[in-house]
């Protein structure tokens, strides 16, 4: 069957009234396309100020964002032009800064360096922890599970917390050619359980690829992608591979990407913020039909990391061997 492509957008207005509903349009739009919209303008409104706050942070010098370097330990800090993608081999044209309420020891800029960053990024991700705790209730709702499911192991009191945001930019590459292969970020899924990804309008380029039918699979089925571009007042939502796993592959966890625009297009600077909701270390993730074992959050994401780098190394295997094949040949 031809996979429905149709990104909808889903209005939340009324919540406890409306929940049933909803809870059915998310399950449609996640058991088929993975991606879709959520209307909530007061969000993607504060989403402004916090988008101020990350180009103040992005502006400072390399040498000053340095102080605040990537601790992959807990996926916190900052980092530049780092991220390869196993369906790329070249790093991600961006930089990113990645915050949380835990593990943040020394990662925050003081207000003399960055004013009102950690005041504004904390207000910021509790509203994304709202609103997500409103989503995984539908998303518990319509697997069966006890409505506060999710939010129990999504707990960001716990000291093993992983709910993390990520804010990325994406450089300026006005008159900039690159050579295939190079993306602004290369196509992936998300390991998490469901992101909230703030876009801004008028700097798109993100696109994804429906067709993935098990999280254990690496690639996505047929290369057709659609693009999905911001809308105002609007949060783009996806599902993770935590939560295909958790649903026993019903909610996909779809690959996208960020295109690196071309002549005639904006190339200007792109920003957008990623709220990932992960599962607390010591969470059991597990599906009603235990289609896969149990793993805990730890081990789930240790084990996605795993698979990337490995797919990573064979890729890099190839390389090296094709070059060698290249040289010895007469
Ligand atoms: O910036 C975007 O639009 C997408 C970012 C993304 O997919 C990610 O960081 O996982
Ligand atoms: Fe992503």
């Amino acid at each position: 069957m031809a996979p429905d492509r149709q990104l909808v957008v889903i209005d939340l207005h009324d919540f406890d009234n409306r929940r049933d509903e909803i809870t059915a349009q998310l399950m449609h739009a996640a058991e088929n396309v993975g991606f879709f919209y959520v209307k909530e303008p007061a969000l993607t409104q504060m989403a402004e100020t916090m988008f101020s706050a990350t180009a103040t942070f992005f502006a400072l010098s390399d040498d000053q964002k340095a102080n605040f370097a990537f601790r992959p330990a807990v996926n916190k800090g900052w980092e530049k032009l780092a991220q390869v993608r196993p369906s790329t081999g070249t790093a991600d044209l961006k930089e990113s800064v990645s915050l949380g309420f835990c593990d943040m020891e020394g990662l925050w800029p003081s207000d003399s360096v960055c004013p009102g960053f950690k005041d504004t990024a904390t207000a910021f991700m509790l509203e994304c922890e709202k609103l997500s705790v409103k989503l995984l209730s539908c998303f518990a709702t319509g697997l069966d599970f006890p409505k506060d499911y999710f939010e129990k192991m999504h707990n960001i009191d716990k000291a093993d917390c992983q709910q993390t945001l990520r804010c990325l930019f994406y450089h300026d590459v006005t008159g900039q050619v690159f050579p295939p292969g190079y993306w602004r970020a290369g196509s992936h899924t998300d390991f998490d359980t469901l992101t909230l990804l703030f876009q801004r309008p008028g700097e798109g380029g993100l696109e994804v690829c429906p067709g993935r039918e098990a999280v254990t699979e690496f690639a996505s089925s047929g290369e057709i992608w659609t693009p999905a571009d911001p809308i105002e007042g609007a949060i783009t939502i996806n599902i993770g591979d935590m939560l295909m796993q958790w649903s026993d592959d019903k909610l996909k966890s779809t690959f996208h990407r960020v295109r690196t625009p071309g002549a005639g297009e904006y190339q200007g600077p792109r920003y957008s913020l990623a709220y990932f909701n992960q599962c607390d270390r010591s969470a059991i993730i597990q599906g009603p039909l235990k289609k896969y074992p149990p793993i805990s959050g730890d081990e789930f994401l240790k084990a996605a990391m795993k698979r990337n780098y490995d797919a990573l190394s064979k890729r890099k295997d190839q390389a090296l061997q094709v070059e060698r094949n290249a040289a010895a040949a007469p």
